[in-house]
């Protein structure tokens, strides 16, 4: 619980601004509405480069929407209407060039519910490397060793990479996901709720995890979970009604807040 103190509630929080160098993700001013009712407003914030960026807030604040903006899965949605502008890595993600498919391999995304193919594990990770090139065999075992290795699944699962993918308990199953994500290497990895449907250890691995892949990637993670928050994170957003209430670094956020809202979020007082 954070100590009772005094708390600036007259200031607007800025967002957290990196140099071109270290910013990976650029929102902009970004409005996203379903059926003309807003759902994010106004939303401008810089995700930095090999770091990783929570995003928090209650219920139907806009997290998901957010994440799912980042890599156009509202493309389908007919009743979604946007402005303003989302860039990765300098490059506006809706300009006409954009190439959707590979984008969205340059930004991968894991949901909350582990959702393997009906395939071998093998067949799992080398999904997306086979829509994507043709590679020699060993090529190819050579990056789901790696891809599996990196989602600290290997030692589990390499003595029978032909069995099932759905035998695997939930928790690997989640990190079999990751790993498919990671075999096509792309630059930003989205998490929405990755451990929600965990048990405790297998939430712990993942966390981990997490922990460990920015230095291969930048990672976005959205969880109802504060203190997975503040273990896994370096900066923290806080949304609410579609809107960025504040942003910083994530020890900042839960243990200094700038904004009374902020605090009553992160310490349970508000829903
Ligand atoms: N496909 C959709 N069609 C219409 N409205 C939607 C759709 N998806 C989300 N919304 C609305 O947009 C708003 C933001 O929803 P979103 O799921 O992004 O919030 P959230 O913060 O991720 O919520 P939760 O934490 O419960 O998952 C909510 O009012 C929600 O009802």
């Amino acid at each position: 619980m954070l100590a009772s103190r005094h708390v600036d509630q007259t200031t607007q929080a800025p967002a957290t601004h990196f140099p071109a160098d270290q910013c990976c993700l650029n929102i902009e001013q970004f409005n996203l509405a379903y059926a003309g009712k807003l759902a994010l407003q106004a939303l401008t914030l810089q995700v930095p480069r090999h770091r990783v960026t929570a995003f928090i807030g209650p219920s139907g604040c806009g997290k998901s929407t957010l994440l799912r903006a980042i890599n156009r899965l509202h493309d389908l949605n007919g009743s979604v209407t946007h402005s303003g502008s989302i860039s990765l890595e300098g490059h506006n993600i809706h300009d006409p060039g954009i190439n959707v498919t590979e984008l969205r391999r340059r930004v991968g995304m894991v949901f909350q519910t582990p959702n393997p193919f009906p395939m071998s594990i093998y067949d799992n990770v080398a999904f997306g490397l086979r829509l994507q090139k043709r590679l020699a065999k060993r090529q190819r075992d050579d990056i789901i060793e790696w891809a599996l290795t990196s989602a600290a699944l290997w030692d589990e699962v390499k003595d029978d990479l032909h069995r099932s993918a759905w035998r695997l308990s939930g928790g690997q199953q989640q990190r079999l996901v990751i790993a498919r994500t990671l075999a096509v290497q792309p630059d930003v990895l989205l998490l929405d709720e990755p451990a929600s449907a965990l048990d405790p250890i297998s939430t712990l691995k993942i966390e981990e995890l997490i922990r460990n892949l920015k230095s291969q990637l930048t990672l976005v993670l959205v969880t109802h979970n504060m203190q997975q928050a503040a273990r896994v994170s370096d900066y923290t957003a806080f949304l609410q009604e579609g809107e960025l209430v504040e942003y910083g670094p994530t020890d900042h956020v839960f243990t200094n807040p700038r904004l009374q809202r902020t605090e009553n979020y992160i310490t349970g007082r508000m829903a």
